[in-house]
């Protein structure tokens, strides 16, 4: 019998502490993303969602404990493995983020601008695959982002954090903002892409509906830390009162219906 393959953590927080001034956000947090693995993390509003993938992405510095990308520590990274880590991560604000005075495919463009020495030719090329490959006509090339409705102008967000190949992804409330039937189609999008190309994703989100449709395990911040990981169905059964009203009020129930 051969052992199982050891599982490959592409992000491990040991014992994160996060403040600002006195403000406790996170104490004694820890979370384990598994290569392949998309990751929902929920929590009450101000739970320290996004200062959490602010950390993971060295937006913001830790006041304690660690946190390792691709099995390294960043605190003890040198410059070339901080760019290299930049490289193969993609990150999907909530707003998009867009540049709002470049075209879609220079948006889309710049990431390869910056970290490659490709041609322009290549480049242009290489924009279209990703504009393509999120489901946007070719037509929508030459548009600015004030010109594309809020769906196209996630989408576009999502090609440009596609333009390196990232094997991680961060998106941070990816359908917020878009009626059911867009969030529902971005979801599938989602879904698609990280089953195709094999993406790790770590997805802010509120939306339940997306939690069952495109998520392996799930993280619950709450009371400063991660309180559970685990799939929708085992959350459905846990103790934890905010678990409880989150996955079994009527909102959650009708998710899981749906899904
Ligand atoms: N730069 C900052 N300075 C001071 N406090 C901050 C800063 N950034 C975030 N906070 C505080 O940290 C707490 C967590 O914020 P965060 O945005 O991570 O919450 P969240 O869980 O993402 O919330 P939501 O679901 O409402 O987006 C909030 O109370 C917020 O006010």
């Amino acid at each position: 019998m051969t052992a199982p393959d050891k599982v490959e953590k592409l992000i491990e927080v040991r014992g994160l502490l996060s403040q600002f001034g006195e403000r406790v956000i996170h104490q004694d947090l820890d979370l384990d993303v598994e290569r392949g693995e998309v990751l929902g993390v929920v929590g009450g509003s101000g739970t320290g969602k996004t200062v959490l993938l602010n950390t993971i992405i060295g937006l913001k510095e830790p006041e304690g404990g660690s946190v390792s990308l691709f099995g390294r520590d960043r605190a003890e990274m040198t410059k070339e493995e901080l760019a290299d880590v930049e490289k193969r991560t993609g990150i999907l604000f909530q707003q998009g983020a867009l540049f709002s005075s470049l075209s879609v495919i220079d948006n889309v463009a710049s990431p390869l601008v910056e970290h490659t020495q490709l041609s322009r030719d290549v480049i242009r090329e290489l924009a279209e695959m990703k504009i393509a490959m999120v489901g946007l006509k070719p037509e929508s090339h030459h548009l600015k982002p004030s010109e594309l409705s809020g769906g196209m102008r996630k989408r576009v967000g999502l090609a440009r954090a596609l333009a390196l190949d990232p094997e991680l992804l961060f998106l941070d409330e990816p359908t917020a903002g878009l009626d059911p039937i867009g969030a529902a189609a971005f979801d599938d999008l989602i879904r698609q892409l990280s089953d195709d190309l094999g993406l790790t994703v770590f997805m802010i989100t509120h939306d339940l509906d997306s939690l069952y449709a495109i998520t392996d395990k799930v993280a619950v911040l709450a009371d400063k830390h991660v309180v559970e990981k685990a799939t929708v169905q085992e959350l459905g059964r846990s103790e934890h009162p905010w678990i409880r009203e989150y996955f079994l009020g009527p909102r959650g129930r009708a998710a899981d219906k749906a899904a």
